[in-house]
């Protein structure tokens, strides 16, 4: 979802399709593939209803690794042009969310997911262009889980046990944090730790660090399920630096800073309760999940309509935590 009204506006939200490889646990209970792809189009059959994207990846469609080229490179390079953007990922449980993103991204070399690779492109572009602009990027790392929001960098919220019930092991300390309203109308979150960052392994660890503090527990197709919508923001603002030769500033570079924001969201997992076995608590956590990614579905039909948008039409991000964050 770009937030810029600057770029072309049919470009406003794109919608990919990955189709993972059906994984050992699949294999060996005999499942097999149900999506076919439409040979030469971003196009996909399920039984007898063919659906229609902006791009396929995965089986027949283009590779997998083709997705960070295809569809995020750009938007990081309008971050690096001053537009803020958001990437996310939407799919039922064990589909391959979090994979494909590199949330769970445990550091040791690991370059595989669209987070990561973010992060090598914009450290090798500041690295190109630090001779005449100043960066300065922070990175925050929330989770949304059962409509509140949680800081997954502060230092003192303790490390969930991973596969077991999220609920039953959310520690008591945690606090969640409240969303605000600047005088101008933009969003921000009170007191959630916002570090700078100087590296990509700087970046990367806090990636890392995160990601151990997320709310996972066991569904009946991902034993180890995102139970919540985890958001890693990128921020980073620039300054052009006046040249100087002989003492004398050749550039009139002015006070001007640009400054936006890179969302990269791994959205809890749409499915429907009765398929993942879900009861009690679990079944709980899915009713928030299912209506924050409703309200997510009516702001993105919302910013899809050309018309609509042309005409100023209204936007309802207020109905949920994760659309009023992106809003911002
Ligand atoms: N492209 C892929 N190639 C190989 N394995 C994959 C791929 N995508 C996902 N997997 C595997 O599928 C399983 C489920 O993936 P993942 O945990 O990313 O799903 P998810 O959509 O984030 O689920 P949830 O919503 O429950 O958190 C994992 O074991 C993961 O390693």
């Amino acid at each position: 979802m770009e937030n810029s009204e600057a770029r072309d506006s049919s470009q406003c939200v794109r919608v990919a399709v990955n189709i993972r490889p059906l994984i050992t646990s699949e294999l060996l209970i005999g499942c097999t593939d149900c999506i076919t792809v439409v040979p030469g189009e971003p196009q996909v059959q399920i039984g007898s209803h063919a659906f229609t994207y902006d791009y396929v990846y995965g089986s027949t469609a283009s590779p997998s690794t083709a997705i960070y080229d295809d569809c995020v490179a750009p938007l990081v390079d309008a971050l690096v042009h001053g537009y803020n953007a958001t990437v996310l990922a939407y799919g039922q449980t064990g589909s391959g969310k979090t994979y494909t993103m590199g949330t769970n991204y445990s550091g040791e070399g690991s370059n595989s997911g669209i987070i990561p690779k973010v992060m090598d492109n914009i450290f090798r572009r500041v690295e190109t262009m630090k001779d005449s602009t100043e960066f300065f990027i922070r990175v925050s790392f929330i989770e949304i889980f059962k409509e509140e929001v949680f800081d997954l960098l502060d230092a003192n919220s303790t490390n969930l046990n991973k596969g077991e019930s999220a609920s039953v092991l959310k520690p008591v300390t945690r606090v969640p944090i409240q969303i605000r309203e600047t005088v101008n109308g933009g969003i921000t979150l009170a007191g959630v730790t916002e570090p700078e960052v100087r590296s990509k392994e700087e970046m990367a660890s806090f990636l890392s660090r995160g990601s151990l503090s997320r709310a996972t527990g066991s569904t009946n197709m991902n034993s180890q399920s995102s139970r919540s919508h985890a958001i890693f923001t990128i921020t980073m603002e620039q300054k052009k630096i006046a040249r100087c030769q002989n003492g004398v500033t050749t550039d009139d570079v002015g006070d001007d800073i640009l400054c936006a924001k890179l969302h990269l969201v791994d959205l809890a997992g749409s499915e429907r309760a009765k398929r993942t076995g879900a009861d009690g608590l679990r079944f709980k956590e899915g009713i928030h999940i299912n209506k924050g990614l409703l309200a997510l579905g009516n702001v993105i039909s919302a910013l899809g309509d050309e018309k609509k948008r042309k005409e100023g039409g209204h936007v309802p991000y207020r109905d949920s935590k994760l659309t009023r964050l992106l809003q911002a």
